[in-house]
């Protein structure tokens, strides 16, 4: 720990999450401060960093790593640049908190495993933060209590209001499907044997070739099946749902999250506009609880394992939305550092 007494921590990208992460481990968590503001854009880091008291502004992720009041690390930097930073920490044996995707493929995935895996020791936790929001933690506890019997199915509903320009097919796989292959695992603590995807006719507002809605269809090494519509242009706000299927009864979350209002001889609920707001909660309590680990010298939440899992089952769904057919998934066993 630095001379502050709190834990240092380097913030690398500072875009849509990692600003909010800053803000977050500014005000709001305690036990932890910024101590490195990192961006390959050096105005950005420098604009950040120059609100905060204390904080270095850099635009390499090394040198922040290196410098001396920098205990831990917090990576937002888009997918593809998370496995240069992850090996750079994992280098230096710093604590990281690492945004979902671990990284953007199965190969990149398997090189930071294999790192940790060296390393001998967990090292990284990864930004899945729906295992720390109220309404999962609730499901998944019943879940966990067996009221229910055996889980049989999980209908699940990811709805985005619209994509940003450069937004691709893969990325409906890779950045937002990857919360429901996480879920789905956490949930039922089973892995993902298959996936199928099935295209509706895309929808009028979808822009240029993306089809969009999809329905992705996961089966599970216990037998589960798991559907997914995932519809990034959906244009009325963002929504999450999942209901488990049990032997003995059913449970739905995301639809009662916000406020229900009466009014003008209509009833009804408010949508969250994006995920900063529907999972405010879950991501302050994902950064909390890293930061507490963190500081007791442990390493909990999902791990890089999960995060490969994940890598895998992304690439086998990508392959079934250009296929058209159902694709296998082709897990190497667990090493024992992660079971
Ligand atoms: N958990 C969640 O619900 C969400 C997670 N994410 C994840 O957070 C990460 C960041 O996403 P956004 O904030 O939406 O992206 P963004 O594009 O808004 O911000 C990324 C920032 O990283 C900087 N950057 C790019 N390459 C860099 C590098 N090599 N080193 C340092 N900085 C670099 C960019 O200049 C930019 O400021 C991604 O991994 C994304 O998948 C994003 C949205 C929601
Ligand atoms: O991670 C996220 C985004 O990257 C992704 O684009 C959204 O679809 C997800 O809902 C959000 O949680």
């Amino acid at each position: 720990m630095t001379q502050r007494g709190t834990l240092g921590v380097a913030v690398i990208g500072t875009g849509r999450m990692g600003a909010d992460h800053v803000r977050r481990l500014d005000e709001v968590v305690g036990g932890a401060h910024v101590a490195a503001v990192v961006d390959i854009d050096g105005d950005r880091a420098e604009a950040i960093a120059g609100r905060l008291d204390g904080a270095t502004a850099y635009t390499d992720p090394a040198a922040a790593m290196a410098a001396a009041d920098v205990d831990a690390v917090l990576i937002a930097s888009p997918g593809p640049a998370h496995e240069a930073a992850l090996l750079e920490a994992l280098d230096r044996d710093l604590p990281v908190l690492c945004e979902k995707p671990l990284t953007p493929d199965a190969a990149s995935a398997l090189r930071v495993l294999e790192a940790e895996t060296r390393l001998g020791h967990r090292r990284v936790q990864v930004g899945f933060m729906r295992r720390y929001d109220a309404e999962y933690m609730r499901l998944k506890s019943l879940l966990d209590a067996g009221d229910f019997g055996r889980t049989l199915m999980l209908h699940c509903r990811h709805r985005n209001t619209s994509t940003p320009p450069g937004f691709t097919e893969q990325m409906m796989i890779n950045d937002s499907v990857v919360h429901e292959i996480d879920a789905t695992r956490w949930l039922l603590d089973q892995e993902i044997t298959a996936v199928t995807v099935l295209k509706p006719t895309p929808s009028s507002a979808a822009p240029g070739a993306l089809s969009d809605p999809q329905f992705v269809l996961f089966e599970t090494s216990g037998g589960a099946v798991v559907d997914v519509e995932i519809f990034v242009n959906c244009g009325f706000g963002y929504q999450v749902r999942c209901e488990a299927v049990g032997e003995r009864g059913t449970a739905l979350i995301g639809d009662a999250h916000g406020l229900t209002v009466n009014a003008a001889g209509r009833w009804g609920g408010e949508i969250a506009p994006d995920f900063r707001q529907r999972f405010e909660d879950a991501y302050d309590r994902e950064v909390r609880h890293w930061v507490d680990a963190t500081r007791r010298g442990l390493v909990e939440g999902p791990s890089v394992w999960d995060g490969y899992a994940a890598a895998v089952v992304c690439e086998a769904g990508v392959r079934a939305q250009t296929a058209g057919t159902r694709v296998a998934v082709e897990l190497p066993e667990r090493p024992v550092m992660y079971r």
